[in-house]
């Protein structure tokens, strides 16, 4: 029997399914941030009466409209520009360069790649084989002969690594005719504390905090997303409520909670239904969250996924918060069932500060006294079955006998 087309294309659901992508979609107007909104506007104002910028840095979690509200401010920044230019005949001479430094881990790859960006295409430099020294050279010359006022987006900067030269250089930019601006921003809230000295006060000299979304906040969010993006009665309260619910329960992510909506239309459109149901976001929400865990996963070392096994199935098992040498004993069986030797429990520790590092496990440090001294607890910050789940999908430990 031949079937017919493997498509479906129900449109009860969605006007615009575009709306819900959340790297590609830029909303018109940001909620529910007038605050970081408003200080945010006025770190960077300077620029616009044609004074140094200020070196921002902004930092929260994941999906709390960083990156969203960065990009608006900085094209409100370039229209404005461009109308004080046409109403008073002055000349702000902008320039803005965006980088995203999650593949530039080291402040080589980030000056380089800032170098490059500020060079024409027959002009670029090699990603290796020169002299450090050299490329700020480069870069500054470049800077200067650019001239005006460049303002420089490093986004999730933490990535940087340990050396943070670049950002010790880029606050004081060997430049005379020119001005540079720096705007960091992290999800590391570590990554700030961590900086050394000479850089943090250079680099922090304006710090905006985006806090985690409410529920509130997040359905807002998603109304505003409904109603560019979905046809007005295949959407109720009901399921807007429901997914900027457990969005909020989760991490406060305003990514969390489109993924979860549009996924939710995406299954109400297959099923032909004609609107999207509790059942629907329900659904989402699962399919949502393995995908996020299975993405963190897979970008774990083989030891920080057994570290993370090890951990899951603590959790399981209704021992968490854990202590590091109680963890290393159920570590030391999920690598027995790997064939493969356990690092030493320092280097369990590094790889667990690498999951709280990315939102996959939390690490609380207590003080017992004199008596106990200090020590750590880990907890798990994603469900334990998502995890579990994932490996069983991507790898075939049998987690049911890993407990000690
Ligand atoms: N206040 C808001 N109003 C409308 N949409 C928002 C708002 N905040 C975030 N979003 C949307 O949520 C998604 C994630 O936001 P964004 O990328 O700015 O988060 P982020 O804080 O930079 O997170 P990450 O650090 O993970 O990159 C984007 O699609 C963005 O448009």
């Amino acid at each position: 029997m031949t079937r017919g087309s493997p498509f479906t294309t129900s449109q009860n659901i969605f006007t615009d399914r575009d709306v819900f992508d959340v790297e590609g979609f830029q909303p018109a107007e940001l909620i529910e941030r007038e605050d970081q909104i408003d200080e945010y506007a006025s770190a960077l104002e300077p620029v616009l009466n044609g004074w140094n910028p200020n070196n921002i840095f902004i930092y929260g979690k994941t999906g709390t409209g960083k990156t969203a509200t960065t990009q608006y401010l900085l094209e409100w920044l370039r229209k404005d520009i461009a109308e004080h230019t046409a109403e008073h005949g002055t000349d702000i001479d902008l320039s803005i360069i965006y980088l995203n430094c999650e593949a530039l881990t080291s402040s080589y790859q980030i000056a380089v790649e800032l170098l490059n960006e500020l060079r024409d295409e027959h002009n670029q430099v090699a990603t290796r084989g020169h002299a450090p020294s050299d490329i700020y050279n480069w870069l500054f010359e470049e800077l200067d002969a650019t001239g005006g006022v460049t303002l420089v987006v490093l986004d999730e900067i933490d990535n940087v690594g340990e050396d943070d030269t670049v950002l010790y250089k880029l606050a004081r930019p060997e430049i005379e005719d020119a001005t540079l601006g720096v705007i960091g921003i992290s999800n590391d809230f570590s990554f700030r504390d961590e900086l050394s000295a000479k850089v943090r006060d250079s680099l922090c000299e304006k710090e905006i905090l985006f806090p985690a979304y409410e529920s509130d906040e997040l359905r807002e969010i998603l109304r505003q997303r409904a109603e560019n993006g979905l046809r007005e009665d295949a959407y109720d309260n009901a399921s807007i409520a429901l997914s900027a619910a457990y969005a909020a329960q989760d991490k406060g992510s305003a990514r969390q909670a489109i993924d979860i909506m549009r996924e939710a239309g995406d299954i109400a459109r297959r099923e032909d239904a004609e609107t999207i149901t509790e059942a629907h976001v329900e659904a989402a929400k699962g399919i949502v969250e393995r995908g996020r865990v299975s993405e963190m996963i897979g970008g774990l070392s083989p030891h920080g996924k057994y570290a993370l096994h090890a951990l899951a199935t603590a959790d399981r098992e209704g021992e968490t918060p854990i202590r590091t040498k109680d963890l290393y004993e159920i570590y030391g069986i999920v690598c027995d069932q790997h064939a493969t030797d356990p690092l030493s429990d320092r280097a369990l520790r590094d790889h667990l500060s690498e999951l709280d590092l990315i939102g996959l496990a939390t690490i609380n440090r207590k003080n017992a006294g004199r008596a106990g001294g200090k020590y750590k607890q880990y907890e798990l910050d994603v469900n334990a079955e998502r995890v579990i789940e994932a490996f069983a999908t991507t790898d075939s430990v049998d987690v049911s006998s890993t407990s000690p």
